[in-house]
């Protein structure tokens, strides 16, 4: 089992960050969350039905308070796979910065668009043109991924499972690098 702190997955939509936090939080012998999952379950309704009934503003708020309260609570070691807007927010930021290993899995735009285009569960790509969606929202939040990041792992040209041997790869160099520098 590997040692560290809680692991956190950010990265935009279709990056993988549920499919390889499972994943890795197996490997890991980590307890797994999934924040969209937590959101949905704290609603009692699911992700298009908030977005219907409350704005995006309202998921946002709700993102913020479970973000909150995962990382205040004692789930501690932990893997977190977060949702894509999680950057958005300069309070989920600062939360994000502090004391957990954040990896940014970083997908194409193109990839992107293939790997969603299979599901109408996400509510801000129900438009007519996703590409152009995904473009501009990875303008905006492309840069604020690496801002919160410790470590970025590439993810186009790898099945899922070797995106997560790869990100457990560089967890334990980045473990092992700290550790022979204290
Ligand atoms: N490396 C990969 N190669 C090919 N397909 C992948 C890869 N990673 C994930 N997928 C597939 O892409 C789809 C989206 O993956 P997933 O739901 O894990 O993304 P996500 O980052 O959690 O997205 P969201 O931000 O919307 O929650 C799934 O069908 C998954 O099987
Ligand atoms: O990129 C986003 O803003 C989102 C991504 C999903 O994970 C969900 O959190 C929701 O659909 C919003
Ligand atoms: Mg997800």
């Amino acid at each position: 089992m590997i040692k560290a702190p809680n692991i956190i997955l950010v990265g935009p939509m279709g990056a993988g960050k549920t499919t390889i936090g499972r994943l890795i939080s197996q490997s890991m012998g980590k307890e797994f969350y999934d924040l969209d999952k937590v959101i949905e379950d704290n609603a009692g309704a699911d992700i298009p039905w908030i977005f219907e009934r409350e704005g995006e503003d309202g998921f946002r708020k709700r993102e913020t308070q479970a973000l909150e309260s995962m990382i205040q609570s004692d789930a501690g070691d932990c893997v977190i796979a977060t949702g894509g807007g999680i950057v958005m927010r300069k309070e989920n930021r600062d939360i994000l910065r502090e004391g957990a290993l954040v990896i940014y899995l970083y997908a194409s735009v193109s990839q992107q668009l293939y790997r969603t285009s299979k599901s109408s569960h996400r509510p801000l790509l129900q438009t007519g043109d996703p590409k152009a969606t995904l473009t501009k929202l990875f303008e905006v939040r492309d840069p604020l991924y690496r801002d919160v990041a410790t470590l970025v792992v590439e993810t186009d040209a790898r099945h899922p499972r070797s995106v997560a041997n790869k990100v457990l790869s560089t967890i334990k160099r980045h473990l092992s690098m700290e550790t022979s520098l204290s």
